[in-house]
């Protein structure tokens, strides 16, 4: 390298002093093979954030450099755990001695899984967003993991309204005669029977968790899998007509407001051993142009906020 490079983060003044919360670098592309329980070691395309806290007030800036290598060694080099994360965020404390005592990485990835159909043995890829954000400040680790869950959500209200009207029409056309078997049979199998469904909407969950101190293994199927299993109707993959009939049928027998979706995920997070959790229930409604929406945390002191 030419000596005579000038170095503006070691000479320069800076234009205005004091210290920053985060300074980095947003976006990296940083491709990652990840290792997490019950996953074959998957390559997964992530872009990164990057920060270390700048604590003197009178130095020019960080040295991104450093904070790009590092992570860049965690790609070509390593398996993406908990463990060589923590690693890299200690590197970028210990090449920032003096600047920094914090630092943070956010890592944003697509995981895909492979995901059985309801009814047919047939198999197809759902992808998963995912962000793994890993803090340290004063030599305390935190690793947050965040996944995003879609799932159907079918009305209990315009279901109720629905078997309303095919009541209705069921006493219109029956009434006064006497039952029989087999037209009631042909008559339920018609639209003029089933004349009213109700409205379902593609719903998604954003589950954030706080994982224990002594974590050193990502779970992150595990924690989509009791999340889809809780809320019985996730977003299918390869899809037969037996399928279709057997999520018809777990729609039907499932129906949720936000509410629900969002006590039952309360319920099923507050079992586990997370340090933390917050959850935002989405329902992109049919029935309305706006969502339903629904919120909830923990409660931790210091934690979540809903
Ligand atoms: N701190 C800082 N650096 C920036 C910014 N934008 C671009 N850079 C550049 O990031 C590059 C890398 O910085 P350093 O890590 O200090 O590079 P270096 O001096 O070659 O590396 P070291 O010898 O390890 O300090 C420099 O060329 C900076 O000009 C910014 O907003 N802040």
């Amino acid at each position: 390298m030419p000596t005579s490079m000038p170095d503006i983060a070691h000479s320069a003044d800076a234009l205005q002093t004091g210290t920053l919360d985060w300074v980095g670098m947003g976006d990296i592309e940083l491709p990652l093979q990840l290792a997490s329980k019950d996953l074959n070691e998957i390559p997964v395309n992530a872009k990164a954030d990057a920060f270390v806290s700048l604590d003197k007030p009178d130095a020019k800036g960080i040295h991104m450099s450093r904070l790009f290598l590092a992570l860049d060694t965690l790609s070509c080099e390593q398996t993406l755990t908990p463990i060589t994360l923590a690693a890299v965020l200690d590197q970028f404390v210990t090449t920032h001695k003096d600047l920094s005592n914090a630092a943070k990485v956010v890592l944003n990835f697509e995981l895909p899984l492979r995901r059985a159909s309801l009814l047919s043995g047939k198999q197809g890829w759902k992808s998963y967003p995912v962000t793994i954000t890993a803090t340290i400040k004063e030599q305390a680790l935190s690793i947050e993991l965040a996944v995003d869950v879609t799932y159907s959500s079918t009305c209990p209200c315009s279901a109720a309204l629905a078997r309303q009207l095919i009541q209705n029409a069921f006493e219109e056309k029956f009434s006064g005669q006497p039952l029989d078997h087999e037209s009631v049979h042909a008559w339920l199998g018609t639209t003029e029977g089933i004349l009213a469904t109700p409205h379902s909407q593609r719903s998604i969950a954003n589950i954030k968790v706080q994982l224990p101190t002594d974590v050193k293994e990502f779970d992150i199927k595990g924690l989509i899998d009791i999340a889809e299993q809780e809320l019985k109707t996730p977003v299918q993959a390869a899809v037969k007509r037996e399928d279709e009939q057997e999520f018809a049928r777990l729609n039907g027998q499932n129906l949720m407001f936000c509410e629900d979706a969002a006590r039952k995920l309360k319920a099923l997070l507050d079992k586990q051993d997370y340090k933390d959790f917050y959850v935002k229930i989405n329902h992109y409604e049919s029935l309305h142009a706006h969502d339903a929406v629904a919120f909830a945390v923990k409660g931790v002191e210091q934690g979540y906020k809903a």
